[in-house]
């Protein structure tokens, strides 16, 4: 993992693990590890773009499909959309509701808990699709910016976080 300062704004100490999803043992290891732990699911969700990385492989290391969430105005047709604060910014995301049947069990994973604003976002879609979470997956979550207290005031899924700074 790499540290850069006021990135992508002053202010912002970002974290980025490109390094980790460029070397094959690493990524193998953190696709095994991210879903340890949780139940049943029948599919992963990984939030883009980074999530992307992660829910592939973690999906594929799991022999389950990956649904992608995705950011506005890249999916056609009918679409769900929850628009959100993170740490250096706004935005939105969208799912197609008709991906999965409603009541499946998904977990769903990406690279940083923040301000949790991008995983809340996630959530709602998740509830107005019908889809039931049962796990939440990060590999870094940033403590000091309170992400998990904004989760588990939307969830009773578990949240595991491979690393906490
Ligand atoms: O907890 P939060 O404050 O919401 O921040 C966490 C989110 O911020 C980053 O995504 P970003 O929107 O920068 O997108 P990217 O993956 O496309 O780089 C990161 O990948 C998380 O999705
Ligand atoms: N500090 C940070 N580093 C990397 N990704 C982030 N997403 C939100 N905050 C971030």
């Amino acid at each position: 993992m790499t540290e850069t300062p006021d990135f992508p704004q002053p202010g912002i100490l970002f974290r980025d693990l490109s390094g980790l999803f460029a070397d094959g043992p690493s990524l193998r290891a953190v696709a095994g590890a991210l879903l340890d732990g949780f139940g049943e699911m029948d599919a992963v969700v990984g939030v883009e773009a980074r999530g992307f990385v992660l829910g592939t492989a973690a999906a594929v290391n799991a022999g389950l499909g990956m649904l992608a969430v995705r950011k506005a105005g890249k999916l056609p047709g009918d679409v769900l959309t929850e628009s959100y604060d993170l740490e250096y910014g706004t935005a939105a995301l969208q799912v197609h509701p008709d991906t999965l049947p409603a009541g499946s069990r998904v977990v769903i994973v990406d690279d940083v808990l923040a301000t949790g604003g991008t995983l809340a976002a996630t959530l709602r879609l998740m509830e107005r699709a019908g889809w039931r979470v049962v796990g939440i997956a990060v590999v870094i979550e940033l403590v000091d910016l309170g992400g998990r207290a904004a989760l588990e005031a939307l969830t009773d899924a578990p949240i595991e976080a491979l690393l906490t700074l």
